[in-house]
This record gives structure tokens, sequence and C-alpha cells, in this order.
């Protein structure tokens, strides 16, 4: 039976809820997950990437939904991570007894969540918590947290509770998810214990679904049941918000006092502070935790992204060849992919998403856009901003440049139209570049705006030209036709503008015959220490270019550079 059909019995919104279960590797996180599901315990260790699970109740006559977000317990995926924090209504924090540095992450990761609950201005402030210290079952001997030290700590924290578990053994994982469930007011059925696990197809459990009574009478109502929907799939990003709105309007009318806003009338007033603002970019913003919601009321925001076949198509658009194992990425922000908040959150998380799935071995990067691969970052992001709003951009930038310039694929990028400044890190920091030949330009011309090219940048540049060719080319600003930027060695291929992308998919043909392992090895090992250079220093970097992009001479600047260029149009 499919999962469509364990939702022919939708929850109501109010009964929707969303526990992220995050922690470091090999704490056991899918393991407390599985005993909670399929009272399951498996030895073997498969590192999780993310995992999206479904459970349905039939509780008191009502119908509950619990969706399990098992995270990664490495962090490549920092978008990822983000939106975890923000979609979370309640948390399972884990760390193993056996290892002291998962307890600070534990720690660390209370904080973050906090931090960006706050920053967004949600319904809850500090969400349900409940930290888990696993593996108890281990001899005292390789005991490196202290139960009483966890105690403490937690005794001093809002909304947060404390078990030892262990997944293995089954201890207090029902305990674990009792208390969880206590602390977000949450129906106690819920709990392994105190609910009848049934499957798709259990009678009790159509019945319920029905709406009949599949006991004799009134007893139906005594029997809660639980249900694994076994085909779950993560909701997309409209489903999402149209839930979350329907959780809000719904919350309103209970309370019977105009407190919750509906949430698009909540952020209509700030629409119009942004230019070609969709509902996408609202919502990165409010994550972003720029958005304030109306009249200081508050509105609680579901964010989630799926970059397969998303319903609503947003300025990255993802299209993955199964058979071949390639995705094509395409910037669609006409008319110039000038890369904001919006835009470069999007491509993190569509890069996130691609360096998870097993089947891609290979990526694409391309335009939708006619004449232009990208105009760089978006200048009107850096005038007149807030220090706030920089910092913002800056992680978002920093992110979708670490994820591409680290990731495992094969990445190309198919220019086919003009590519300054930001445009041209994007395409040098794929593996290989093919340009259309013809008008257009490419080169990083921050010089040129009065501003200077990052240090990240410079390097990749360094490691793509060479060192003298970049001293010309960054001093300069200089921007390059097709055939200069081949001489240089900025492009490795350039064709007529109608054969880029058969020409990328030909030379696609022979960097695939190279075993992965082999070749992502050889590439890591050649980006690391650039990749370390700005990873150890994000959030200077982010402070310094806001402070630097702020100064008055650069506004100056780049008033006049904005000027410029709508003196050229006209
Ligand atoms: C002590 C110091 C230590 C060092 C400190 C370092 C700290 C860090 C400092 C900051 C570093 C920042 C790095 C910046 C990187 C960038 O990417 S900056 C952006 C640079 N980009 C450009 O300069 C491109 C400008 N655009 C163009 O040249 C042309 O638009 C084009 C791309 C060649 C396309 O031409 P055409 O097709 O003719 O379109 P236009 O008519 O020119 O443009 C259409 C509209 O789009 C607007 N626009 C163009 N580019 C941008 C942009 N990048 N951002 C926002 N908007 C853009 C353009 O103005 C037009 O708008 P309208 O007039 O409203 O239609």
């Amino acid at each position: 039976m499919s999962s469509h059909l364990v939702d022919e019995c939708a929850a109501p919104p109010k009964n929707c809820f969303r526990l992220v279960v995050l922690g470091t590797a090999r704490v056991g996180k899918t393991a407390i997950v599985s005993r909670f599901l399929f009272n399951q315990y498996d030895d073997q260790y498969t590192p999780t990437i993310e995992d999206f699970h479904r459970k349905m109740y039939r509780i008191r006559g009502e119908v509950y939904r619990l969706d399990i977000l098992d995270t990664s317990g490495v962090h490549p995926f920092p978008a990822m991570r983000r939106l975890s924090f923000l979609t979370g209504d309640l948390f399972i924090l884990v760390y193993s007894v056996d290892n002291y540095e998962s307890y600070m992450e534990v720690m660390r990761l209370r904080e973050q969540i906090l931090e960006s609950k706050a920053s967004c201005k949600t319904r809850t402030a500090a969400p349900p918590m409940i930290i888990a210290g696993n593996k108890a079952d281990r001899p005292e001997s390789e005991r490196e947290v202290l139960y009483d030290e966890v105690a403490k700590w937690v005794s001093t924290v809002k909304k947060c509770a404390f078990l030892e578990t262990s997944a293995k053994k089954n201890g207090n994982i029902n305990e674990l998810f009792q208390t969880l469930f206590e602390l977000a007011k949450l129906p106690p059925e819920m709990s392994p214990s105190l609910h009848r696990r049934v499957s798709i197809g259990d009678q009790a459990w159509e019945a319920a679904k029905k709406g009949i009574s599949f006991y004799p009478r009134g007893k139906q109502d005594d029997n809660p049941l639980g249900v694994v929907s076994p085909h779950a799939r993560r909701p997309s990003l409209r489903s999402d918000l149209i839930e979350a709105e329907a959780k809000a309007e719904q919350e309103q009318r209970r309370a019977e006092k105009p407190s919750i806003p509906k949430i698009s009338s909540a952020l209509s007033p700030y629409r119009s502070q942004y230019r070609s603002c969709t509902w996408m970019s609202l919502l990165r913003q409010a994550f972003q935790g720029l958005v304030r919601p109306a009249g200081g009321q508050v509105c609680r925001l579901q964010v989630q992204h799926r970059c397969y076949n998303a319903p609503a198509a947003g300025h990255v658009q993802v299209d993955m060849n199964s058979d071949t194992g390639v995705a094509t990425v395409r910037l669609n922000r006409p008319p110039v992919n000038s890369l904001n908040l919006d835009v470069l959150t999007e491509l993190s998380i569509a890069l996130e998403k691609l360096e998870t799935d097993r089947s891609c071995r290979a990526m694409v990067l391309a335009s939708a856009v006619p004449g232009i691969f990208s105009a760089g970052l978006d200048i009107m992001e850096m005038y007149k901003s807030t220090p706030e709003r920089c910092v913002a951009f800056w992680r978002a930038l920093q992110d979708a440049w670490l994820n591409l310039y680290g990731s495992r694929l094969i990445t190309m990028a198919a220019i086919e139209g003009h590519s300054p400044a930001g445009g041209c890190l994007l395409a040098m920091s794929c593996d290989y570049r093919v340009m259309a030949d013809g008008k257009f330009q490419i080169g990083l011309n921050e010089t040129r705006l009065g501003i200077v090219a990052p240090f990240w940048f410079t390097d990749v540049m360094l490691c793509t030209i060479g060192h003298r060719e970049t001293e010309k080319a960054l001093q300069l600003g200089a921007m390059y036709s097709a055939q200069q930027a081949l001489s240089i060695g900025l492009v490795d291929k350039v064709v007529p503008a109608d054969q880029v992308m058969s020409t990328v998919q030909t030379e696609l043909k022979s960097w695939l015959q190279i075993p992965d392992a082999a070749r992502v090895i050889t590439k890591t090992s050649m980006r690391k220490q650039v990749l370390d250079r700005l990873s150890s220093q994000k959030e200077k970097d982010a402070q310094f270019f806001a402070d630097f992009i702020l100064r008055e001479s650069v506004q100056k600047s780049l008033g006049a550079y904005i000027a410029s260029l709508q003196k050229r149009k006209s």
C-alpha cells in the first residue's frame, strides 16, 4: 500500500510536528530512531546523510503526525543543517558517554539552535529538547562523560531534559521519547510503549482512518495506534509553507484572539523592501533572520527545500539525469543572474543535495538566462545595506563556494554568456570550463568597482591561471574575451555558443571514465589548502566584508558604478 494512503487520514496542522535528531557521527542517532520506529537495532554502522521518517498516530480520536529528521553527524552541509534547526519543533541531541567531544558538540548544537530560532523570531524561543547520553551500556572504564556533569548543566537550561540511554539494549529509549513529548506538551501516547504499533493495511488502522470503530463499541478511542509511513518523502517547500499557514490560522482560531497573524499577511509589508521578492525569497530572508513578522507578533515558518522537481521552481533549477548520473544546475534569475542571498542559499542547498545523492557523479553549472552566465554578486546586496544583512549575504556566498569548490562531483561550467566577478568565481571553481565564443567576457573586475577581490577569489584565480596572470588580471580588473581567456588558461575550451552544452557532454565522457575515488582524492588534496584557508576564518571574513563594504568610500564607489551601469543602458 502506498504512503499517500497513510496520509488519507491527514493530521490537521496543529497536530503535525517535526522532530530533529542531532549529534556528532557514531553516537547512535540512527539507532535511537530505529528503536523508536521499529524496535530494531543494527550493529552495523552506516553514516547517515539525512534520513526522513514519518509516523502517524490515532490518539483519542485525533490524528497526529510526527516527522523525524535524522541528520548527518558530520557537517559538510551547513545549509541543510541550518534548515533542520529552523524546521524542527522538538529536538533530540545525542552524545556518546564514551566521547567527551560529542558532549561538547551537544552543548554547541543547543546554542546554535537557540540562535537560529531567535533570529527567526519563531513562536518558540527555546524549543523543547532532550539530551540523550547514549551508549550507557559501555563499561565504566570507557566512560568520558559523567552523568552528574550533564545533569548539572541541563538543570540550568530551559525546556531541556536529560537521560542516559542505550539504543543497543533498548535502555531508556521509551522514557527518552516520553519525556520529550511531555516537555513539548504532546500526547504521551506517542511514546513507543503507550500505543499499539500497527502497519499499513492493519484492520484497526484502516478502520481508524475511516473514522469507524474496529473494536467493540466505544473501545477504539482507548486504543492509540501508531503506524510508520513506509515511503515518506520530505515535503516540498511549498507544502511546508501551506501547512505552516494552515497551522498558524488554526492556532489563531483556537486561541480566540488575534495573536498569530496569517503568515502571508505577516510578511506582506516586507515584500516592498526587496526587488523581485518571491515567497521563496521571503522565506530565505526569514530563515536568515532578516524579516520580522508584522506588528511585533510572531508566526512560525517551516522551510524545506527539495531540489528535484520542486514544484515552486526557484532561482536554481536542477535537472538530474539518473541514467548518466549527471545533474545540470541552471541559474535562473533574470535579467543577469546576479547572486543575491536568495540565489546563493538555493545554490548551496542544491549542491548539498547533489553531494549526498550517490547516483550523481557530475554536475554541469549553466544558466537559464540567454547571454549571461552570471553577472556576479548582486550589487544591490552590497549597496546601502545593513551590517546584519551583509554578514548573512557573505555567509551564504561562502557556503555556496565551499560546496562548489569542495564538491566530490565532476563539475563543469557551461559559460554561454558574460561571467564577471562572482560569476567568474563560480566558473573558476568548477573542474572544467567551456565558454561560448563571441562578445561575452569573463574576469574578476572588482577593482573597477572600487572594491577588492577577497583572498579566496584570488586563491582560486592563482590556482587557475598562475601568479603573474593573476597579478595583472586583478590589478586591472581585467575582463577577457573567450579567446583571451583561453590563451591564459582561464577557460579550457571555446566553441560557438550553440555547441557549449554538447561540448561539455563530450568532455564529461572522458572524465566519467576515471574511477571516482581516485579522482576525488586527487581533487581534494589539491584544493584542501585553499578550502581550509576560508573554512578556518569564515566568521572573521564575513565581518571583514561587512565592515569593508559599508565604508563610506566603498559605498560611494559602488553608487557611482551602479549609476554607470544604468547610464550605459540608457
Ligand atoms: C583593505 C582591503 C582588503 C580587502 C578586503 C576585501 C573584502 C571584500 C570586498 C568585497 C568583495 C566583493 C566581491 C564582489 C564580487 C562581485 O561579483 S561584484 C559584481 C560585479 N559585477 C559586475 O560588475 C557586472 C555588472 N554588469 C554588467 O557588466 C552587465 O550587466 C552585464 C553582466 C555585462 C550584462 O549586460 P547587459 O545584458 O547589457 O545587461 P544590463 O542592461 O547591463 O543589466 C540589466 C540589469 O541588471 C542590472 N545588473 C547588472 N549587473 C548587476 C549586478 N552584478 N548586480 C545587480 N544588478 C545588476 C543592471 O543594472 C540592469 O538593471 P536595470 O537598469 O534596473 O535594468
